[in-house]
């Protein structure tokens, strides 16, 4: 029998990849508001995947996201065990927790990957806050600790992050095209080439301060005045 590996408090061991998305087909249950903000995260990020959309009831804000994509398919009828067929992923985004739990059984037993909004205990996979700079994407998980804090950092990012970063991203490509010489000697030149990127070992940005000093007491005595506030209402 093999021991479980051990994951220390604090770990996340979720692992990250970009997925080619558009490269597979997706489901989504449910046409609310889960809905649409599920469907919102999937066509910014990757707005020519294929998703068949089945609901109940389908909300208008859904269908105007919904309209300029064709390859996004709208059904207003009640879920069934067939929609898997011929899916790969599938998001769980009712208010049915039930149908939630027949969903995530039956996609497992069909080799499909689950998210069912708000419960993390039964999914495969968790979406991630997401910072995009052009070519640039960064993913944020905070291991399902705290989204709100994933949707700050994210914020912070976007601001901090110079748009000229893109620009930065073009022009190394035409670099890499262009430096010749083995393996390590082209590592070698795109690191110096890029060394200033990090603005030196003792730099450290406004923005870095501000969560330092937040993180080393403020928030906590915020949290506990916020607790206290709502146990009296
Ligand atoms: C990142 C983002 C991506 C996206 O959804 O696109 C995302 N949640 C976002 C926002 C958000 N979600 C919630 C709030 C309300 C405040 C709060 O609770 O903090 C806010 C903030 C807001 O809306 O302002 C409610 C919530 N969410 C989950 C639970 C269940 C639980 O924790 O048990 C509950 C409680 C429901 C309840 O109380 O009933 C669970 C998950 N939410 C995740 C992702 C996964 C973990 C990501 C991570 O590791 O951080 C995970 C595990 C599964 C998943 O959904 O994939 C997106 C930010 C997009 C952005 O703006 O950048
Ligand atoms: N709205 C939010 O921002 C929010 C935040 C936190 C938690 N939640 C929780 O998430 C869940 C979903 O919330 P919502 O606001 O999207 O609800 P909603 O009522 O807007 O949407 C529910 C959707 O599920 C569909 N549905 C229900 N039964 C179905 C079935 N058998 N087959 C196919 N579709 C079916 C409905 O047609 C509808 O499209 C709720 O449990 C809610 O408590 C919502």
């Amino acid at each position: 029998m093999s021991s479980p590996t051990p994951t220390p408090a604090g770990f996340n061991p979720l692992f990250p990849v970009f997925l080619k998305l558009e490269q597979f087909r997706v489901l989504l249950v449910g046409g609310g508001n889960v809905g649409l903000e599920k469907l919102t995260a999937i066509l910014r990020s990757s707005p020519a995947t294929a998703v068949t959309v089945v609901a109940t009831w389908i909300s208008p804000a859904l269908r105007t996201l919904a309209a300029p994509y064709p390859r996004i398919r709208l059904h207003e009828r009640p879920f069934q065990e067939t929609d898997l067929e011929n899916h790969d992923f599938v998001f769980a985004a009712t208010d049915d927790p039930v149908l939630h739990r027949r969903i995530k059984a039956a996609a497992t037993a069909r080799g499909l990957l689950t998210n069912v909004a708000d419960t993390p205990a039964e999914c495969d996979f968790y979406l991630s806050s997401v910072v995009q700079k052009g070519d640039l994407k960064i993913a944020i998980s905070t291991n399902g600790k705290s989204p709100t804090v994933a949707k700050r950092l994210r914020a912070m990012l976007e601001e901090t992050l110079p748009d000229e970063l893109d620009t930065v991203l073009q022009q190394m490509t035409v670099i890499r095209g262009q430096i010749r010489g083995d393996f390590a000697a082209k590592v070698k030149s795109l690191n110096a080439v890029t060394a200033e990127l990090t603005g030196g070992p003792a730099y450290e940005s406004p923005a870095t301060r501000r969560w330092r000093r937040v993180a080393t007491g403020s928030l906590l005595a915020l949290g506990a005045v916020v607790a206290v506030a709502w146990r009296k209402r």
